[in-house]
């Protein structure tokens, strides 16, 4: 039987997302690499909706990059739950050539930490795949990171719960979250008492990153599925 053919990143939403976040020619270089790479597994396992190959340069990677902007002075990151590379990969991309540069990226699922494996080989890209739950890396990191990021992974009150102890330990988090984040919002504080900014996507759409510096935890039960531990 022979595989249905895949839609391919189109060249002017490369040129557009270049636009929106510019980057040295050695990181398009390992950017490039990374995306060849992300359409040959694609073939065979779902790392991005199909739907969103054609505007992956702004869609996954521009959307990654735009972090950076809001951790211009961060060395360490650890990005949860990164599958396919998102915003992870992209981030190690971009600071494989800053001193001290290092992405721990924390994923559970072995196919895809196979993948980020390899996308950090082909691309020399500054970090390290953490094939583990993201409980177990957060409760059990003795150093402290800069930025901690994530992006479709959960609901804002389980990310809250996630990057709690690397922000009482000196983090910042960013979290990329598409239309729903006043709700999120709303439902976080149920649980969290948090200090937070929220920055429009500079990808479009009703998305936003929501950076936040601050979470302690209030005295009402964590609902299932967050890390309550
Ligand atoms: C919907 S995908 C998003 C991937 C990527 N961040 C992106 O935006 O394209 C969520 C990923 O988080 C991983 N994940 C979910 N819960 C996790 C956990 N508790 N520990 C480690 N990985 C987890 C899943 O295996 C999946 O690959």
């Amino acid at each position: 039987m022979s595989k249905a053919r895949l839609p391919e990143p189109s060249s002017a939403d490369k040129a557009a997302a270049l636009a929106l976040a510019p980057v040295s020619r050695e990181t398009l270089g390992r950017l490039e690499a990374y995306v060849d790479l992300l359409l040959q597994w694609q073939a065979v396992t779902n790392l991005v909706a199909p739907s969103t190959l054609p505007t992956l340069w702004t869609r996954h990677v521009a959307d990654s990059l735009q972090l950076l902007d809001l951790a211009s002075r961060a060395k360490t990151f650890a990005d949860l739950g990164s599958g396919g590379g998102f915003p992870g990969i992209v981030l190690a991309c971009a600071l494989a050539d800053r001193p001290g540069a290092h992405v721990d990226l924390v994923e559970r699922n072995a196919k895809k930490a196979a993948f980020l494996r390899e996308a950090l080989r082909i691309t020399g890209g500054a970090g390290e795949v953490h094939h583990r739950d993201i409980g177990d890396y957060v409760n059990s990191r003795a150093a402290p990171v800069d930025c901690v990021t994530a992006r479709a992974l959960a609901p804002l009150h389980q990310l809250l719960g996630f990057a709690e102890p690397l922000v009482r330990n000196g983090a910042k988090a960013v979290f990329l979250k598409g239309q729903d984040v006043e709700r999120e919002l709303t439902e976080a504080t149920k649980y969290w008492k948090i200090k937070r900014a929220l920055h429009p996507s500079r990808t479009g759409g009703d998305g936003c990153v929501v950076e936040v510096t601050e979470i302690v935890r209030c005295s009402m039960a964590m609902p299932a599925g967050g890390n309550g531990a």
